[in-house]
């Protein structure tokens, strides 16, 4: 008997990812993959055009897809389902001021924590939008609806059907979405988009059925792209995610929801009716990538300078700030170097404080999900930057907690087949997956108590040079 095929898609800032997976047992039977333009502004049609690379020639006798996308990005569609603008994406910071102004004018952090779950940074969709009503009005005026970028994915996919559709998980990063109440806030869009009242997608469930292609593919709800990830993962209490892609995201999945009024948990909703409270830096796997190019060498290289110095950098150390930040809410924020001195500065120092510098950020976003109750016993390592050798090395030393990574995947990807998988089998609970599979993960050395030391001494020089250059103030443990 052969078996039955479903696909999933990571259509996500750099690149699109496609496997297609036996349903049953998740085995990935074939690969895709395209890469996406650079920039934080970007036509919609470029993603489309990816996933027609990436999945071209791939998804023959695919019974179901599914799609996970980047979170976040503001993806405007006029009357004659025409794309308006480019969308804007979550590491846009164009924002920062809206975002501000919006939470001040809806009644303070607290109140968007109660209500939304987060309390807006440029990232989140709302702010974009009254972005847009203040600086391109008549663009304003055309908008007839509202997508995220997995949204209209799955909306061209399905043909630009009238009604478009979203899952709880994607809707949950948009700022208008409540994860607790299940419910759009049509007021607080109407308020931010100077009172237009755009279409959105309609939420699905879980393993609803969002519809079928021309060619009788079903496809579901989709999610955004750490949901995916989460979902594939099949996360157990005490589990965290840190997935360093463009971003680096701290995440576990929770059965009640955040609302941390202090604005580094964003409350998500996660991809199976239950919680994903997350930090999402904007620094994460292309500071490794600026390192090695500003060392005039390839990553390999870059691992072993990294490798060869001492967990410390020799003093040397790096706030990342390359893309400006979000957690912590420094979106003006350029990187910086402290501590140099003639004896200190190598390329190997520079290498090693690079990494560490990424890491303690990541640190940093773990400490703020246990402070809104995450158990976190344990790190799942997943995203480009955890095949870095360096980043394995040094991740176990800062983040103080055993380490594992996943078996090679393209996580995002997966989840979004598993949830294919589950609307194709209409099942109570999405297919197991993972079983003994799970074996071969890798599971990091864990450090010994000189080299905990040393980590808890990288992070605290992290902080106080945090607060030195940013005023961010240090809770060394708690941040
Ligand atoms: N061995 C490696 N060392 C460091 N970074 C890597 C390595 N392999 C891939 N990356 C980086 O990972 C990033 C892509 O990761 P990915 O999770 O696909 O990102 P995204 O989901 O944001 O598109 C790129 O910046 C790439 O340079
Ligand atoms: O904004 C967030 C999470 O809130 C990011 O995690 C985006 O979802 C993009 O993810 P990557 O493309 O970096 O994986």
């Amino acid at each position: 008997m052969t078996a039955e095929l479903v696909a999933g898609v990571d259509s996500s800032t750099q690149s699109t990812k496609v496997v297609v997976c036996d349903a049953r047992t998740g085995e990935v039977v074939r690969t895709g993959r395209a890469p996406h333009p650079e920039g934080t502004e970007v036509d919609p049609a470029a993603w489309w055009q990816a996933f027609g690379e990436a999945t071209g020639g791939v998804l023959e006798g695919v019974s179901a897809i599914g799609i996970g996308g980047q979170q976040h990005g503001m993806v405007t569609v006029d009357e004659a389902g025409e794309v308006v603008r480019p969308a804007l994406l979550w590491n846009d910071t164009r924002s920062a001021q809206a975002a501000k102004d919006l939470t001040e004018e809806l009644g303070g952090p607290s109140v968007w924590a109660k209500s939304v779950g987060s309390v807006p940074v440029a990232s989140f969709t709302v702010t974009k939008l009254r972005w847009l009503a203040e600086h391109e009005p008549k663009l304003a005026d055309r908008v007839a609806r509202v997508l995220l970028p997995h949204d209209w994915l799955t909306w061209r996919l399905l043909d630009r059907p009238e009604t478009a559709v979203t899952d709880r998980g994607d809707a949950s990063g948009t700022g208008y979405f409540s994860p607790s109440e299940n419910a759009y806030r049509h007021d607080v869009l109407a308020h931010a988009f100077g009172g237009r009242t755009p279409e959105l997608p309609t939420v699905l469930g879980p393993s609803d059925v969002a519809g079928h292609t021309a060619d009788g593919m079903l496809v579901s709800a989709g999610t955004g792209d750490n949901m995916a990830a989460a979902l594939a993962l099949e996360l157990a209490p005490g589990d965290a995610v840190i997935s360093l892609g463009t971003s680096g995201t701290v995440f576990g999945v929770t059965e009640h929801g955040s609302a941390d009024a202090s604005g580094l948990v964003a409350g998500f909703a996660d991809a199976t009716g239950r919680f994903l409270p997350l930090t999402a830096a904007l620094n994460a796997a292309r500071v490794l990538t600026a390192g090695a190019a500003m060392l005039g060498v390839g990553l390999p290289e870059f691992d072993r300078l990294a490798l060869s110095a001492e967990a410390g950098a020799g003093g040397l150390t790096l706030l990342p700030y390359l893309d400006g930040e979000r957690t912590p809410n420094l979106p003006d924020a350029t990187g910086s170097l402290h501590g140099l001195t003639r004896t200190n500065m190598s390329p190997e120092n520079v290498a090693r404080a690079s990494v560490e510098g990424m890491l303690c950020g990541l640190a940093a976003g773990l400490d703020a999900v246990r402070a809104q109750g995450m158990d976190v016993r344990r790190v799942q390592l997943i995203g480009g930057g955890a095949q870095s050798a360096a980043v394995r090395a040094v991740a176990p030393i800062v983040l103080g907690v055993p380490v594992v990574i996943p078996e090679a995947g393209e996580y995002v990807a997966l989840g979004a087949a598993r949830q294919a998988a589950w609307a194709l089998a209409g099942t109570a609970e999405p297919p197991a997956w993972l079983g003994e599979g799970s074996e071969s993960r890798l599971e990091l050395d864990e450090p010994v108590e000189a080299q905990r030391l040393v980590g808890k001494e990288i992070q605290r020089r992290h902080l106080e040079a945090r607060q030195a250059a940013h005023g961010v103030p240090v809770k060394f443990g708690e941040d």
